[in-house]
Order: structure tokens, then sequence, then C-alpha cells
């Protein structure tokens, strides 16, 4: 199709969508905050009918704050899922807003301002210490998530993590059951994985939180290659890393990404290992002498960047639309995703206006029901501006450069 046929047909269906949440009492805003494979994410708003029909939401989002429950960090886990609706073309899921998006588009920001690659230690420190919680909180429950990445870790307003992306997760019975399908994405993917072995589901998600503490302290993917055979004879090498990271982290990561899966670090050992102690010391004294509120205000840098929308109380709330065009085939067995995605012209977070030609990304039609429900979709924040450092959603620096 031509480009404006193109243009016109994705300005049509936006618009379709707008009427569609209109009629369930949202309003879709046509700030578009991220994609994937197979959504398209947008801000929104609730109604005052939409919040009276759901206490919930009004609740959550009248109040937004996160709160402590029983000593335990609520709002670390995963992002709220409030609602889903669909129709014969496409499927809706509402979810609270994480208002500083993705820890992908987390590293890129943090990179261009410290004018190096990565985040300071300390900030990956306490940000991986809430992801290994929140992984382990998974693991208790008996569920693995199996792809775990940056773009499916969020950053809500106050800098808290919150995990997405649940579409592989698998609840196993068994501690040790072995599971056989291919899941992911192949540069967090395991080696046991890559080479087509029964696995166990946690330790993969171990060595995928190897490659994501990797990408957090040097801006870089471990391994990056587009072939499973050369992908799995640079894991067989092992990482190697940039000048200046303390050989605390590094031996973390080691100690993670090993191949043979029994030899990586679990969990307990990743929440003792020294380069971790400082944020279990940092969390355990505010549990016990501040307020979350105290805790997050003294601790997490300030994000004016990702400040989010102020309304008052009578007006619309915002929250997060996502929508979720159907997958193709089952929600297992996603496809190998080597190749690079073209980067989007711009990472959108501007405001269009309606018909203003922003919408050519809308979400594409599909059929059938949405994932389950915690399978939120999920997708990357590309960018590719000179001067900053492209972080790519499946490759975070592309052959071994940063940008
Ligand atoms: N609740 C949220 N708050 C803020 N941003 C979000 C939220 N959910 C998703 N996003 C953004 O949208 C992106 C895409 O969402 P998501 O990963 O759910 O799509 P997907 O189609 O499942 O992606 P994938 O290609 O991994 O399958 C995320 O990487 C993130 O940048």
């Amino acid at each position: 199709m031509k480009g404006s046929g193109r243009h016109k047909l994705d300005q049509r269906t936006f618009m379709e969508q707008v009427r569609e949440c209109r009629d369930k009492g949202y309003l879709l805003s046509s700030k578009k905050i991220g994609s994937g494979a197979f959504s398209k994410v947008y801000l929104a708003y609730a109604t005052h009918e939409r919040m009276q029909h759901n206490p919930k939401l009004s609740s959550d989002l009248r109040g937004k704050h996160h709160t402590m429950s029983n000593g335990r960090w609520v709002g670390v886990r995963q992002v709220q899922l409030y609602e889903t609706y669909q129709n014969s073309q496409r499927s809706y899921l509402v979810l609270e807003l994480a208002a500083r998006g993705d820890l992908l588009e987390h590293i890129n920001n943090m990179s261009d301002r410290r004018c190096c690659p990565g985040l300071e230690e300390e900030e990956a420190r306490r940000l991986f210490w809430q992801l290994v919680s929140a992984v382990a909180h998974c693991h208790g429950a008996g569920i693995v998530h199996r792809d775990l990445k940056c773009e499916n870790i969020l950053l809500d307003d106050r800098g808290f993590l919150k995990l997405t992306d649940f579409g592989f997760a698998n609840r196993t019975r068994l501690k040790d059951a072995l599971l056989s399908t291919f899941c992911g994405s192949m540069a967090y993917t395991a080696p046991e994985i890559l080479m087509s072995k029964k696995y166990s589901g946690q330790q993969a998600d171990l060595w995928s939180l190897g490659v994501i503490l990797y990408a957090m302290v040097t801006g870089k993917l471990p391994f990056k290659e587009c072939q499973p055979r050369r992908m799995l004879h640079l894991m067989r090498r092992g990482p190697t890393f940039r000048l200046g990271l303390s050989p605390e982290c590094q031996d973390l990561i080691r100690g993670l990404l090993q191949l043979r899966p029994r030899t990586r670090l679990g969990l307990q050992q990743v929440a003792v290992h020294c380069w971790m102690l400082p944020a279990a010391h940092v969390l355990f004294h505010t549990v016990l002498s501040a307020t979350p509120e105290k805790w997050a205000d003294s601790q997490l840098p300030a994000s004016p960047d990702h400040a989010e929308p102020s309304a008052d109380l009578e007006s619309p709330r915002p929250i997060l639309q996502l929508q979720c065009p159907q997958r193709q085939g089952t929600t297992k067995g996603r496809t190998l995703d080597t190749e690079l995605k073209p980067p989007e012209a711009h990472h959108k977070r501007e405001v269009g206006s309606v018909g203003s030609g922003l919408y050519t990304a809308a979400a594409s039609a599909g059929t059938g029901a949405c994932r389950q429900l915690l399978s939120l979709c999920c997708a990357s924040a590309i960018r590719n501006m000179p001067g900053h450092y492209l972080i790519n959603r499946e490759q975070v620096g592309r052959k071994g450069q940063v940008r």
C-alpha cells in the first residue's frame, strides 16, 4: 500500500479505536507510549462514569502512592491490569501507567545524561534489587516469567520497578519441572533454550537476570548475534566487561551467566551477594524507619522528563490504554526474533492531535482474544536520535557499540 493510503487507513483505524474506547468509558489520547510486536500502547484517561464502575481503578488513580503492607513493597511486582475488552477487530488491556517508561529507555536516558553508557552501579543495584525481589515473588508463587528483558521492566512515577508482559509465563507446580517451549528474546535467552534442551524456567530466568544486570551497568548486551549457533559461541567465551566496572559486579554477572544452569547463582545467593548487600541494607533500614513516600523521595532521583501529567481529582485521570491485537498462533512458541527492528523515526512521547498524522503506528487490526490476564503486551522504546545512545529492543548496543 502506498504511503498516503496507509496513512488514511491508520487514521481511520485510530478513530475507530478512539470510539471503541470512548464507548467503554476511556478517552484515548494520541500519545503513543510504546509499541511491541503485537501491540501499541497509548495514554488514556478514565471518565468519571468508568471510575464509578471500577472502584479499584478509581482508588488507585486518586491516591497514586505506593503503600506497604506487611512490610513488603506493593507495586514492585507487576503492573496493575484493570480491565480488558475486545471486539472482532482488536483487544484492549487497560493498565496502570508506568510513567517513567521501560528500563531500556531509562538506560538510554541515563547514558545520555552521564555521557557514559549504562547506569551508575548504585542505581543499578537499587533497581536490580527490586527486580530480584519481583522475580523471587513470582518464583515463590510457582510462576516463571520466561521473557525477562529490559523492555518488560517498567518504572512508575517514583522510579519503582514493575514487571510486565507475562505472555510467556508458566505456572509450574514442581520446582524442578522442565519446560521445552522456546520463549523470550534471543539476546536474553539462556543457552540451554538455544540448544533446544529441556530447561528449568527458574534457571532460565536467572540467566536473563544476568543479561539485564549487564545491560544496566554497561549499556550493552553481553552477547549479540543473530544466529543461535554463533550466539552460543559467544556465550561459551563469556561476557567481557568495560574498564571501571567493580569486580563485585562482574562476579555477580558471571555467577548468573553460567553456561550450566545448575551452576548459576540462585536468587537467594544473588540476594546475599556482596555487590547486592548495600541495597539490602538500605531496604532494611527504610522498611524499619521510613514511610514508603519518604523512602521514595529520598532515594529515587526525580525525573522531570517523565513527570506524570497532573490532573485535579475531578478531572479524568490518566491511565494507560493498551491495545493488543491478536497474537498469531498461541501465546507460546513465539518465533525467534533475531532481526533488528528498524528504529521508529522517533520514540514518540509527544502528544499529537487527531488527524495530525502521528497515528501511522496505530494498532493493527486483528481478531480473537487478548492474552491471558497477566500477559500484558510489551513493546520497545526505540530511539534513534543523533547524539543519543541507541539501545535497541533486541540488543543493547549494536555490534558491541553503544549507539
Ligand atoms: N503499563 C505501561 N506503562 C507504561 N509503558 C508501558 C506499559 N506497558 C507497556 N508500555 C510500553 O509499551 C511497550 C510495549 O508494551 P508490550 O511489551 O506489552 O508490547 P508487546 O507487543 O507485548 O511487546 P513484545 O514485542 O515484547 O511482545 C513497553 O516496552 C513499554 O515501553
